[in-house]
């Protein structure tokens, strides 16, 4: 009777980011980070009551959620237009203005680690003083005093866990995202969290289960990472459990039911385990989403949840029972239901060398299907491409384009060895995947040889380029999404936190200086013959507006055919509303135009 158009771009960028949540002890609040009015707001439920109201009005994303104990306050993180400079803030419990608590100049940076059981004490970290390796204090709030209780050496070392006595602290020291090791600290005593921290190996997730007994996450001498213990009286350290060919990413506590909840990633989706420390009987648990952003445990037992999955954008969800779940928030796509839009096929393929790489393959419905399929690098590059809901991916599928995103060598979810692979080498064995994975779209007719484009961000937007200056013949035309363009300049732009860690990851300018230069898309210039498209957000302090700049620029001037979208109020990423429309609007007319 009435015919209605297709969905339009706006349609599905009306889906909201939910970034972080916490639920008060009584439960009686759940808190969330969303850009529900356009900006990242706080927005609270009085539950049972599902109904979202304005909380904390502050426009900037946010790093932390912590309730008091007592619901006298509350304490969060935000940066200023995606900086990363985060700072924290105290908000009346009822809600309102965020005001400054732990801030100082706009350049620190102030984390949040622990708050003590009476809420009268804010154990965080620093960068103040100690910015390449980070100073742990504590804030006593009842007579403002501040104490310095760690300064961090070697490398950025993070305060992670203290104890409900508020007598021993594990501290987690990076060397590299693969290389993390952890330590606890009693009074003047220093103990080492695994038998021998000299082997390269990750800790991360400690928990004190009481003021002696510490579990946490560990890939110590073992390809997968696993649940470990160590004894403070014993100072024993002993593997708990291991979950095979799965590797544990979140461990979270449940004290009245003597329980473990813990997620593992699992290749492109995570799953959820209930670990019954007495019994240790292990139980995987339905979810209702293919991947999980968070997991909090309240006192009383029930579990609430941030997860999104292909075709669903983030909601949070809760379960007394750990069986049905229900639906907190209702965040979706404008008008369309899960059947309109498309659930990827995980697919894998053989690389150069033998070596098997998964990727996800999203189908454009018949009935949309353009011809054109668009290849997708994800960033990290130490990260991976999962079955989460993106709206841009959506969209594009929506307007005909089919998806390719491989997991290259590199990308988490598949074992130590294999995230281990990029290190020392950003634009060799990931590039060959992308083209295997490239040609293998052409012999499998997936992909017409004619009509391939390529988009990628951060790390997938230096891969982009890279492919773009030594592969062009393979694209129609290519977006860079802050992508850094040359390793010499990249590896000095970095967040001073980061620059201890460059070297295993990335490798030394000076030593490495060939393989630099063979990996610096930047000595491909004359290669990059296909019209651009290069996005960068102006604060974003991890791949800076340099490395788009000098792309851009240098394409210029000899004369090529580039665009350039600069958003003077975004980081590494899209936060507002409006730019997030901005950008995927005019990628989407970018990439039409360049479809014939
Ligand atoms: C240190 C590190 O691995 N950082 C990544 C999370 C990161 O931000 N990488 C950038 C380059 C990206 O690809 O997103």
């Amino acid at each position: 009777m009435i015919n209605f158009p297709k969905p339009t771009v706006e349609q599905f960028f009306r889906t909201y980011m939910i970034t972080n949540f916490s639920v008060s002890s009584d439960e009686k609040r759940l808190i969330f980070s969303a850009n529900l009015n356009g900006k990242m707001n706080l927005w609270a439920m009085n539950l049972p009551d599902t109904y979202p109201y304005l909380f904390a009005h502050h426009d900037e994303s946010n790093s932390f959620i912590k309730f008091d104990p007592e619901n006298r306050y509350v304490i969060a993180g935000f940066d200023k237009d995606g900086d990363e400079n985060h700072q924290i803030f105290a908000i009346p419990s009822e809600g309102g203005l965020p005001q400054p608590l732990i801030t100082g100049e706009s350049t620190e940076k102030y984390f949040f680690s622990h708050l003590s059981d009476d809420g009268k004490r804010i154990y965080y970290m620093t960068s103040e003083e100690n910015p390449s390796f980070l100073n742990a204090r504590v804030r006593h709030l009842e007579d403002n005093s501040d104490e310095l209780i760690n300064v961090g050496e070697v490398s950025p070392t993070n305060l992670a866990a203290v104890s409900d006595n508020e007598g021993a602290f594990v501290f987690l020291r990076s060397f590299a995202n693969t290389y993390v090791t952890g330590f606890v600290k009693v009074g003047d005593e220093t103990y080492h969290l695994t038998p021998d921290p000299d082997k390269v190996h990750v800790v991360f997730e400690p928990v004190f289960i009481d003021d002696k007994t510490i579990y946490f996450v560990t890939d110590f001498e073992s390809e997968y990472s696993y649940i470990a213990k160590f004894d403070l009286e014993t100072k024993e350290f002993s593997p708990v459990l291991h979950i095979e060919n799965e590797s544990v990413d979140s461990l979270k506590w449940d004290k009245k039911n003597n329980v473990f909840y813990l997620t593992t990633e699992n290749g492109v989706q995570d799953d959820l385990y209930r670990y019954d420390l007495q019994s240790t009987k292990l139980d995987k648990l339905i979810t209702p989403v293919d991947v999980i952003e968070k997991i909090q445990v309240t006192k009383s037992g029930h579990i609430y949840m941030l997860g999104r999955s292909a075709t669903v954008p983030h909601n949070v969800f809760q379960t007394t029972n750990g069986k049905e779940w229900t639906q907190l928030t209702n965040n979706r796509v404008l008008g369309l239901s899960q059947a309109d839009m498309v659930e990827p096929d995980v697919v894998s393929y053989t690389s150069f060398d033998g070596m098997e790489i998964e990727a996800l393959l999203f189908k454009a419905k018949p009935e949309n299907d353009n011809g054109h399929t668009i290849f997708w690098p994800h960033g990290g590059p130490q990260a991976s491409e999962r079955k989460f809901f993106r709206s841009m991916f959506q969209c594009f599928l929506n307007r005909g384009y089919t998806i390719f995103a491989p997991n290259f060598r590199g990308s988490t979810g598949y074992g130590s060895s294999f995230v281990k692979l990029v290190e020392q080498d950003w634009g060799e064995g990931p590039r060959l995947d992308c083209v295997a994975a490239i040609e293998w779209l052409f012999e499998n007719n997936i992909t017409d040889r004619e009509k391939l484009f390529l988009v990628g961000g951060s790390y997938g937007g230096y891969m982009s380029l890279l492919l773009h200056g030594r592969h062009a013949e393979y694209f129609k035309a290519v977006v860079d999404i802050f992508g850094p363009s040359d390793l010499f300049t990249f590896v000095n732009s970095v967040p001073a936190h980061w620059k201890p860690i460059m070297d295993r990851w990335l490798g030394d300018p000076e030593r490495d200086k060939e393989r630099f230069i063979k990996d610096s898309p930047v000595t491909y210039l004359d290669g990059m013959v296909k019209p651009m498209l290069v996005i960068q957000g102006a604060k974003d302090p991890r791949v800076v507006k340099e490395e788009s700049d000098q792309i851009v620029e240098k394409l210029k001037s000899e004369g090529r055919e580039v665009e350039y979208l600069l958003l003077e109020d975004e980081g590494h990423g899209f936060s507002k509303k409006e730019n997030e429309i901005n950008v995927y609007s005019r990628m989407l007319e970018f990439l039409e135009k360049h479809q014939g």
